[in-house]
């Protein structure tokens, strides 16, 4: 992962300062950050001040610290930790069990980082997992993060990408979900061709803003097997997606905008460029992929890059960015959580931030 906030000609920049919400207490938040922390000196490239629950966060280091973990931990006291109200009775968190307490709890972190965000005391978020059947059980009716982030900031237009940096190639993988928490059956309706307008254009900005692709190639996914195969097997392409890609290609005459690509071929290349199984695919594979709904953006994602992928909500006036797994509440307190996707969040967010100065 490169980090140009650490480069030379940067030195002189104020670091970007990153905050992160612990997520779910039950969950494995704590334990990620508190490895990813471990991980490097972040000191170098940011400061970092961690929203959470003090007692929570030193039971598991200790935790940690009793395990068969070998990696390098941070000391406690070394950190900016901010205790999060109300406080959190460590005996009403079992790990692995989402609960109203929990739920709470994981609200708050967040929204004090929202808060610190809009007031301008912090660049970038960086959040831990929550699980939304613990805030729905606290009261807190949001799909996910993304959406309170979104209320918070006044975002009336944002949408959820995922990023990640292959191991193998260097190779960029970007895809934006054009639509996100709905069940399936809802997919069909709520895409239309003003929603995919908008998250076109959210992610044409964010290619420029945080990665300096001003002339970008971007794939489109169809929504139909085949991309519909001229109407046979689903009508939307010819219906309308074929018309409005015409009509985008007129808008952004800078920008390649291929599609409707069939959604089962639209990850061979990609997938390749991953791997680095095919040469030619580094050069062929688009800069960013526009996936209609969330499955068919994250199988592929997580297929690929589970270890390390970063989920980033675009339209913000702040970075956020966030590890691209859950709360992984069956192996929660078990010491045994891989921290390198949280390390990934944390340098994406620190590049971002340095990218938009
Ligand atoms: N950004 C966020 O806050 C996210 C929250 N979630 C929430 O998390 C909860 C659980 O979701 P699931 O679908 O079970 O996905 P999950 O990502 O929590 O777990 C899926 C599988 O991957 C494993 N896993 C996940 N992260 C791992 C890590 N760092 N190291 C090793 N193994 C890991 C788990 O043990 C589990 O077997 C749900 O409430 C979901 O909504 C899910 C994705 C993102
Ligand atoms: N599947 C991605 C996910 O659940 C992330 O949601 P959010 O909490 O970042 O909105």
């Amino acid at each position: 992962m490169t980090t140009p906030a650490t480069s030379v000609s940067n030195l002189s920049l104020p670091l970007p300062r990153l905050a992160i919400p612990l997520g779910d207490p039950a969950g494995i938040g704590p334990e990620v950050v508190l490895k990813a922390l471990g991980a490097r000196d972040w000191s170098a490239i940011a400061t970092v001040t961690i929203l959470g629950t003090r007692s929570l966060l030193h039971q598991t280091l200790v935790a940690l610290q009793q395990s068969s973990y070998a990696g390098p931990l941070p000391a406690l006291d070394s950190l900016d930790l901010a205790d999060i109200s109300p406080p959190l009775p460590l005996e009403t968190v079992t790990f692995g069990q989402a609960s109203a307490a929990t739920g709470a709890a994981s609200f708050a972190y967040l929204q004090t980082a929202i808060e610190g965000a809009v007031a301008g005391q912090y660049d970038a978020i960086v959040t831990g997992p929550i699980a939304k059947s613990a805030w729905k059980a606290a009261g807190h009716h949001y799909p996910g993060q993304t959406e309170l982030l979104a209320e918070g900031a006044k975002a009336e237009r944002f949408g959820m990408a995922f990023v990640a940096q292959s191991p193998h190639t260097d190779w960029w993988l970007r895809a934006l979900l054009a639509t996100t928490h709905i069940p399936l059956r809802q997919v069909p309706e709520a895409l239309t061709p003003a929603l995919l307008t908008q998250k076109l254009d959210l992610l044409i900005h964010s290619l420029k803003q945080d990665f300096g692709l001003t002339q970008p190639r971007i794939a489109v996914a169809g929504l139909n097997p085949h991309s519909g195969e001229s109407g046979q097997l689903g009508r939307e392409e010819v219906d309308w997606l074929i018309s409005w890609l015409e009509a985008q290609r007129q808008r952004y005459p800078q920008v390649q905008i291929d599609g409707p690509i069939p959604p089962d071929t639209m990850w061979v290349r990609p997938g390749q460029a991953w791997f680095g199984t095919e040469g030619r695919a580094l050069e062929t594979a688009h800069d960013a992929y526009l996936a209609l709904y969330h499955d068919q953006g994250l199988i592929p994602v997580k297929l690929m890059a589970f270890d390390r992928a970063v989920n980033t909500t675009v339209g913000l006036p702040f970075v956020r960015t966030s590890p691209d797994h859950g709360t992984a509440f069956d192996i929660a307190g078990r010491g045994i959580a891989d921290g390198n996707s949280m390390v990934a969040a944390m340098e994406v967010a620190v590049e971002m931030v340095g990218r938009r100065g």
